[in-house]
């Protein structure tokens, strides 16, 4: 023994402890590798029981008629701009089942609860993607994406419902997060429902109708690339190939928004209400210059002009149309502008020149340098406080420029409120320099965020870690009795 305590270059053994000592690290080792071993094994199996689970899919999927394909719709548009208020409007469709795929940006949920509580009474399914970017998770090869995996899971249940002779699933509604370009996801369904093709993939079992952008009419000039939205007013007006070809280069705060403006069939030019005649006419020019092909609507909370929605009603003609749109009505966009309007991160020049991964559906990409911090509420907050804490939040600086999103859940008392009474969950909405505190849904759960008392997800750029230490602060001092 002490020869080896010797050959480990420990020295020598002090008497008595070395061997000791030597046996832990052997044991130590062995443990590890063992745990190690494991923890491979059950990852195989599991990777196992997913590829099983999928050749199922794919053979009941290949046996699936072109007319039994489950329509598809995706809805996208930046933060803020209205897809949950169009989402939960659809979700009252009495007569069909629709089933919602949803994604969010932040590390604490709130949109599936609110939706949730859109759904209360009616034969809806709602899953959440736990997966911060829907485009980065769509598609991953091997087992699939997780959205892939979702798909998998509503094929399971329409095939389990088609067997009990139960109400089929008559749509899929998938809400990406205000940040997702929706390009992988458009592409997830081209190749995979298209006449050609032979994959037999899960997901050619559903038909993409159609891409659904919500445009927010008072900020959307404010997301597009600043040439475009420069070139759509009266400031100036650059030659048609020196827009497109700045706009494709990624140029512009927030190329997420260019991007789901340039994927849509339809655009819902939301929000008007907030904006005269001539900014809307300005934001259509912006939107008509990166996309004009799709069809414009102009709507207030995600209601066509000239419609009118009971609240709580069924979801009017118009809306319900925007999940009738024809596959035909849209078209992938070329290879070639789809590479040249990447913009993600590379390590190299040669994968910026070449961007094979782009081409494909799972890069990972950085979302120009837009990001979500979280602020927790430690306790019930009071509203004077906590109304005062946000307007000052949007009014320090730059900060409204930079933050395009504020959501949050807090549980509030009134400034009215007597010792004993009960916090209410409301809910925090904030788009720019526009920021409320409403009530929490009726019927909707309390949001699951470990702590159970609340939170606040800030998107935006360039928030700092000081400043948000700072913002912190500021929501602890809205605590009820600090
Ligand atoms: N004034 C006005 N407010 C609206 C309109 N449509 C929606 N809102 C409000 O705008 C805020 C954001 O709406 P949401 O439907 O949550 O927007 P979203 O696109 O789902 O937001 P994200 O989930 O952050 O991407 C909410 O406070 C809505 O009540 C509208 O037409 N006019």
């Amino acid at each position: 023994m002490e020869g080896i305590w010797l050959a480990l270059g420990l020295g020598d053994s002090p008497s008595g402890s070395g061997p000791t000592l030597l046996v832990w690290l052997v044991i130590g080792s062995a443990t590890l590798l063992a745990a190690h071993l494991v923890s491979v094994l059950l990852q195989q199996l599991r990777i196992g029981r997913i590829r099983d689970k999928r050749s199922k899919l794919s053979a009941a999927a290949a046996a699936w008629g072109d007319s039994d394909r489950i329509p598809v719709t995706i809805v996208t548009g930046f933060l803020g701009a209205g897809k949950t208020t169009l989402l939960n409007a659809l979700l009252r469709c009495k007569d069909s089942r629709i089933c919602v795929i949803e994604n969010e940006v932040g590390s604490v949920g709130l949109d599936h609860d609110l939706l949730r509580g859109a759904t209360e009474g009616f034969a809806k399914d709602v899953f959440v993607l736990a997966n911060g970017c829907v485009c980065c998770s769509a598609g991953s090869g091997g087992t699939g994406g997780e959205l892939e995996r979702v798909l998998d899971l509503v094929l399971d249940i329409a095939l389990a419902t088609r067997e009990a002779g139960e109400p089929p699933v008559d749509h899929v509604v998938i809400e990406t997060s205000g940040l997702a370009d929706p390009a992988p996801l458009v592409e997830l369904f081209f190749t995979a429902g298209g006449a050609d093709d032979s994959s037999a993939s899960p997901s050619r079992a559903f038909e993409l109708r159609g891409v659904v952008t919500v445009a927010d009419a008072k900020n959307i000039l404010r997301h597009l690339p600043g040439d475009v939205a420069a070139a759509a007013g009266r400031r100036t007006d650059p030659a048609d190939s020196e827009l497109s070809s700045a706009w494709l280069a990624g140029s512009g705060a927030a190329v997420e928004a260019g991007r789901q403006v340039a994927f849509a069939d339809r655009i819902w030019l939301n929000k008007v209400d907030l904006v005269g005649a001539e900014a809307v006419a300005e934001a259509e020019r912006a939107i008509a210059r990166v996309n004009p092909m799709a069809e414009l609507t102009r709507c207030v909370q995600a209601v066509p002009l000239g419609e009118t929605r009971e609240k709580d009603g069924p979801p009017t003609r118009g809306q319900v149309a925007l999940l009738s749109a024809a596959r035909s009505a849209w078209t992938a966009p070329p290879a070639a502008a789809r590479l040249a309007a990447c913009g993600h991160s590379h390590g190299s020049a040669k994968e910026a020149a070449g961007c094979e991964q782009c081409a494909g559906e799972a890069a990972p990409h950085s979302h120009s340098a837009t990001e979500a911090r979280t602020l927790r509420a430690r306790g019930a907050v009071l509203r004077p406080a906590l109304e005062a804490w946000l307007a000052r939040l949007v009014s320090d600086g730059d900060r409204w420029h930079r933050l395009y999103r504020i959501k949050g859940a807090v549980r509030l008392l009134e400034s009215d409120a007597a010792p004993g009474d009960d916090p209410a969950w409301a809910v925090i909405q904030g788009v720019h320099s526009e920021v409320h505190v409403e009530p929490w849904p009726e019927g909707a759960a309390p949001p699951d965020d470990g702590a159970g008392s609340g939170f606040v997800v800030l998107i935006g750029r360039r928030i700092s870690d000081a400043e948000l230490a700072g913002l912190q602060e500021g929501l602890d001092a809205c605590m009820a009795g600090l």
